[in-house]
């Protein structure tokens, strides 16, 4: 690696691109350029267009340089790219690679009814988990896959090519196709168990292999090179190499330092528009509660993961004319946020919940009871995601180990005093806010350097932040959401 070699880890998540520019040697964060995407849909629909997010990327790199002129570095500095996506969406191209269709999002709720029949064709849950390492919930590409044949079923003919949104950016960048272990986990025609696209899915879903992008080793393994059109479109170097990349939340955890060459075992919760609980492992996770998805690296990443949680949180805030940190904690307010359908639990057709007002009520208890609903959903997961790592939850050793906190929310002071409360854990807030696109830099790094990614992530040190000790875990709160939540009764949730 070329001294002062810059790589840019891009993050396509399901709000905005970031694309940070990192010093390949340090893991100096040097600059980040950002954009916004736009995201379409009522009911259960969510859809983006693809070229949206490949316009987003090219107007953050343009950013990201820009601001990188003002430090006296020049685009030729610039040695890899690698992007990290958010997980499971449906992009369907024509021959030239141009999009069919809009993309139908990961948290685009429309195929539940598929995900049951899917579910039940293969013989239940654990017959998918024995394969996939996951249950067909709506969010997964294959039910996705499954709505389109059954609703737009021309537009399913006509796709010569099947990505997901971080696939399709990376062929956008190589011009060649690819995909990683880690977001292909996410599909459901992916099995965990075999380290391949499992041939009876495909069949169950009459979906052809030809479709699909090859998977790399892993998400830091060259793929290819910055092609000239590519190039000229970013103005970036041609010929610099390209990740194969990854899953947004696989991406996270490179940036943490956790995987083979790192922390194994550690969790993890990020607050972003979904709330995911998570940690890198070796053994292969199979149990129908989560999802058992393949990290970047070789091992494995068990998941649990929530339709609602910023975006959730900060609608209530507007409904309420409050800001985000204007919540209070108390009173008997419950709110279950499930402003989008809910995922875990299983629910697709949820809608939000309040329940337990007052005369004496505010709202500000309302907030912080927005807050509580979708902490308590994701944190629910917590203890299934280490015993799926082997580890007794109650085990002094276990408790002692910091929930590394990452996402937008992890900003936030009531999301900090929320998760710090209602977890009773040590928490770790690493001090920078863009683990996703730093995980993707050190897979560029990689690729560029044939260096393992998560090694190189622990050497830059970017998992490393403020330490919060525990605090007494408010098991009152705790239990007043907890026992709402599973007293509800399916018509209250709407489903
Ligand atoms: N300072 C902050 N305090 C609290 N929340 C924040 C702050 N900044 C951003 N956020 C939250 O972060 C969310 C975006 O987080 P991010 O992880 O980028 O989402 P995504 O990956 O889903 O696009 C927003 O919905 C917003 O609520
Ligand atoms: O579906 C999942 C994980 O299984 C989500 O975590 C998506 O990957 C979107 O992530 P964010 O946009 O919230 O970061």
């Amino acid at each position: 690696m070329p001294a002062n070699a810059v790589v840019i880890g891009v993050d396509s998540s399901t709000q905005s691109t970031k694309a940070a520019f990192t010093d390949a040697e340090t893991g100096r964060l040097l600059a980040v350029g950002r954009a916004p995407h736009r995201v379409s849909g009522a009911g259960g629909a969510r859809e983006t267009d693809p070229e949206g997010w490949w316009a987003a990327l090219a107007e953050a790199v343009a950013a990201g340089l820009k601001e990188l002129d003002g430090l006296g570095v020049t685009a030729p500095a610039v040695t890899g790219i690698a992007v990290a996506g958010q997980q499971h969406g449906l992009v369907v191209l024509d021959r030239a690679g141009t999009p069919l269709r809009p993309a139908l999002l990961w948290n685009d709720t429309r195929s539940a009814p598929q995900a049951a029949s899917l579910t039940e064709a293969l013989g239940g849950r654990d017959a998918w988990t024995a394969r996939t390492g996951s249950v067909p919930v709506a969010s997964m590409t294959a039910t996705k896959w499954q709505w389109l044949r059954e609703n737009e079923p021309a537009v399913a003919d006509a796709a010569a090519a099947v990505r997901l949104p971080h696939d399709f950016l990376t062929e956008r960048l190589a011009g060649v196709a690819a995909t990683d272990p880690g977001d292909a986990s996410g599909t459901c025609w992916y099995s965990t168990a075999t380290g391949a696209y499992d041939p009876v899915l495909l069949d169950l879903v009459g979906l052809d292999a030809a479709l699909l992008p090859p998977v790399a080793p892993t998400g830091g393994t060259r793929v290819g090179s910055l092609t000239a059109a590519a190039a000229e479109r970013l103005g970036l170097p041609a010929g610099i190499a390209v990740a194969a990349g990854t899953g947004d939340n696989m991406a996270a955890a490179v940036g943490l330092g956790l995987g083979g060459a790192g922390l194994l075992d550690h969790p993890v919760l990020s607050l972003g528009t979904s709330g995911t609980v998570f940690a890198a492992t070796r053994t292969r996770p199979a149990s129908a509660a989560l999802a058992g998805f393949a990290a970047a690296d070789g091992t494995y990443l068990p998941l649990a993961c929530t339709l609602n949680c910023t975006l959730a949180v900060d609608k209530v805030a507007s409904l309420l004319g409050l800001d985000r940190e204007a919540a209070e904690a108390g009173g008997e307010v419950v709110l279950l946020p499930y402003l989008d359908g809910e995922r875990t639990p299983d629910l697709p057709g949820a809608s939000g919940l309040l329940t337990g007002l007052r005369h004496t009520t505010t709202r500000q208890q309302i907030l912080g009871a927005a807050y509580e609903g979708a902490a308590v959903t994701v944190l629910r997961a917590l203890d299934e995601v280490l015993r799926a790592c082997g580890q007794d939850p109650a085990a002094p050793d276990t408790a002692a180990r910091p929930l590394r906190l990452v996402g937008g929310g992890a900003m936030g002071r009531h999301w900090v005093e929320t998760v710090r409360r209602l977890s009773g854990r040590p928490l770790l807030i690493p001090s920078s806010g863009e683990l996703v696109a730093l995980g993707a830099a050190a897979l560029a790094a990689a690729a560029a350097t044939g260096e393992d990614a998560v090694a190189l992530a622990t050497g830059w040190g970017a998992g490393s932040g403020k330490e919060l000790p525990a605090v007494e875990r408010d098991v009152e709160a705790w239990e007043r959401v907890s026992s709402v939540l599973g007293r509800a009764s399916g018509s209250l949730l709407g489903w």
